[in-house]
């Protein structure tokens, strides 16, 4: 088959328009389902009562029922005394209160007589005092819900008082999804070397059953355009709309447009965003059908930007599309971009000094990760070829505020430990969280000074005396008052395959051909590598992948094991994590660079009083490698 090639890349807002305007004959369905299964589903019409609540007078205390007329003129100085019948009668909350009675008096209130016939009373009441009168609540026709409501717990309850039994609500659309793929397996299969689990689909289910849909899923298709062809004309008469995923950009075998090509007709085929261009949007039997890119964060954007839209028509009375909220950050790190697409950019959120601030996340279209990580998303427009740190950028929030409020912002140098401590704050239920970014030492203290971050995670070593993060600290934050909380100390050193194979002892043998993977500039690890070369008289260009970064210690574990690299230089616990060989180099020190007054900050006590616990210290003991003696204390510099 040949290639595709993309003719038509088309804006993302005209090839959306395009296509909506293709289906404007859509319209909500609706069906008529029983009050007590409509929780979370959405009213096709305006509900009215049919019975008033109450629907009759109803006694709102226990006491007595009265004529209030009868209790006129009562008072400490003159006491009146009741008649039962001829005065009142005994009620409990929830009688019907009949006429002549017309109040209530709560028996706190009342004087029991001596000879127990009857009670006194020292005040008046007046009419449908302690009375729930008629439609109180719910008046039989008035409107109880409008048109386009969320059904909640409490709107059921209403319903069901107000006689509602049944209830008109919008029909979910039943959104077909086909996976495809050569090398795809289902999840219950084992893994093998050239195969990929199939995750997409379940993704896509589950987005589709949050915003009011039916997912129903095909079984994984093969790269066969027959058979792709045959089972788009069996979805697309099953379902009300289809999501055909991968084979949609250039491969050889990527037969979603042929296929699509020769049962019905296509809108667009390529859009000018990223990551998510080899979109596809078409027609088919007046359905329909999108062909998503299969990388999941590109098509995880393109279900929101493309498959959303369409779902709204079907599921949407007017005005109720659920809007991300949006929300003004401060940019840590610049962001360069292509004038070809609008890019879409995962970001984590915090706020520092009043101001929210967006640190970037991994950018790749298959990094999956970096959508759970992301407290929400920024564009760059089309025209922008990026946007530089610390300008302001707009950003949809897939998290609540509230929790990014709560979190601790952390910019520097990775760690396991890093999880952990989110994980023991998180387990303590102190509603304070931790947030992460990753861009070594270095960075992360030039995040802190810019108060871009609450603290910088850092392993930075002093060449003069060999001591960690108290120099530069000195040298970066003059005219400030800093603390270093003190974090662990971690054994450094070269991770190597399982059993050495290489015979790697010291830097020495690093040297002739041996593939190297380093850290990214301005990483404690890469300081302290370049620091070892210096000492030791070796060159850098003698270091063959010296150029070859990763940017955590964990990728470079993962390298070595993977074998795109023999060695690199990394902490013990990622090693032994991967059981890998270490060749230890030396203990440095890991700690957290911060400003004084932030001592005070909730999340910041919390995070100390993690650090010092005996649960932290257990948790180290399983990773392996660390030492955690003055774990927590506080220094002054
Ligand atoms: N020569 C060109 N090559 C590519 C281009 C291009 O313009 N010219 N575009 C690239 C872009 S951008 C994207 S996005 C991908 C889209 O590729 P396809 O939609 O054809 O998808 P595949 O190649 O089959 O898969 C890509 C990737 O995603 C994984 N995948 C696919 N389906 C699933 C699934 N259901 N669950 C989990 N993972 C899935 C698949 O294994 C691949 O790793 O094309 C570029 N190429
Ligand atoms: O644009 Mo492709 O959608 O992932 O990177």
């Amino acid at each position: 088959m040949k290639r595709n090639l993309y003719l038509n890349v088309q804006e993302k807002e005209t090839a959306l328009s395009r296509f909506l305007e293709a289906f404007s004959h859509i319209q909500p369905g609706r069906e008529r389902i029983s009050v007590i299964h409509s929780l979370g589903r959405i009213t096709a019409e305006a509900v009215y009562a049919r019975y008033s609540s109450p629907s009759y007078n109803s006694c709102a205390m226990d006491g007595i029922a009265v004529i209030s007329a009868h209790t006129k003129g009562a008072s400490e100085s003159h006491p009146l005394r009741l008649i039962y019948e001829k005065d009142y009668l005994d009620v409990d909350t929830g009688d019907m209160i009949m006429p002549p009675y017309d109040a209530v008096i709560m028996a706190e209130d009342l004087i029991e007589t001596e000879d127990g016939e009857g009670y006194t009373i020292i005040a008046p009441t007046h009419p449908f005092a302690h009375v729930r009168a008629i439609g109180e609540d719910i008046v039989a026709k008035e409107m109880i819900l409008p048109t386009g409501h969320r059904i909640r717990a409490i709107d059921i309850s209403v319903l069901i008082s107000a006689g509602i039994t049944e209830i008109e609500v919008i029909k979910k659309p039943v959104v077909g999804i086909i996976p495809t793929g050569d090398e795809m397996i289902e999840y219950t299969e084992p893994l093998e070397d050239g195969k990929i689990i199939e995750t997409n689909s379940w993704m896509f289910e589950n987005l589709v059953t949050e915003n009011d849909g039916i997912g129903h899923r095909y079984p994984i298709l093969p790269d066969d355009l027959e058979l792709i062809r045959q089972k788009l004309t069996e979805a697309v008469s099953e379902c009300d709309m289809v999501i055909i995923n991968a084979g949609s950009s250039a491969g050889r075998d990527d037969y979603t447009i042929h296929a699509i090509q020769e049962l019905g007709e296509v809108y667009t085929h390529g859009v000018a965003i990223k990551p998510g261009k080899p979109v596809i949007l078409s027609k088919i039997q007046n359905k329909p059908v999108i062909g998503l890119p299969g990388y999941p964060v590109s098509s995880y954007l393109t279900f929101t930007e493309f498959v959303l839209p369409v779902m709204n028509m079907y599921c949407r009375t007017g005005g109720f599309v659920r809007q991300q909220k949006q929300v003004t950050a401060k940019l840590s790190k610049t962001l360069m971009s292509g004038l070809k697409y609008e890019e879409y950019v995962r970001v984590k959120l915090g706020i520092v000094e009043n101001e929210l601030v967006a640190s970037p996340l991994e950018r790749g279209a298959g990094a999956s990760m970096s959508l759970v990580r992301a407290d929400g998303f920024c564009v760059i427009p089309q025209d922008k070829e990026g946007i530089l740190a610390h300008e302001n950028i707009q950003v949809k929030l897939v998290k609540d505020m509230e929790q990014i409020r709560k979190t601790l912002v952390l910019i520097g140098s990775h760690d396991l430990i890093l999880d952990v401590i989110n994980d023991l704050m998180m387990e303590e239920g102190r509603d304070t969280c931790l947030s992460s970014t990753h861009v070594g030492s270095m960075a992360g203290l030039i995040a802190l000074q810019k108060k871009e971050a609450h603290m910088a995670p850092s392993h930075l070593l002093d060449e003069k005396d060999g001591s960690y993060n108290t120099a530069i600290t000195r040298e970066m934050f003059p005219n400030e008052k800093m603390v270093i909380i003190k974090g662990v100390r971690r054994r450094q050193g070269f991770i190597v395959k399982k059993g050495n194979p290489l015979n790697i002892q010291s830097i020495h043998d690093i040297m002739h051909g041996v593939r190297y993977i380093n850290r990214q500039r301005g990483a404690g690890t890469r300081v302290l590598f370049d620091y070892l070369l210096k000492k030791e008289g070796i060159s850098k260009k003698d270091i063959s992948g010296y150029e070859y970064e990763a940017a955590t210690h964990m990728s470079v574990a993962v390298a070595v094991q993977k074998d795109n690299a023999d060695v690199g230089m990394g902490i013990y616990s990622c090693a032994k994590a991967l059981d890998l060989d270490f060749i230890e180099v030396g203990f440095e020190e890991y700690d957290f660079v911060t400003y004084e007054k932030y001592l005070e900050l909730p999340a910041v006590r919390e995070f100390i009083h993690v650090l010092k616990g005996e649960a932290f210290k257990k948790r180290l003991d399983m990773l392996g490698g660390y030492g955690c003696e003055e774990c927590g204390q506080i220094c002054f510099i």
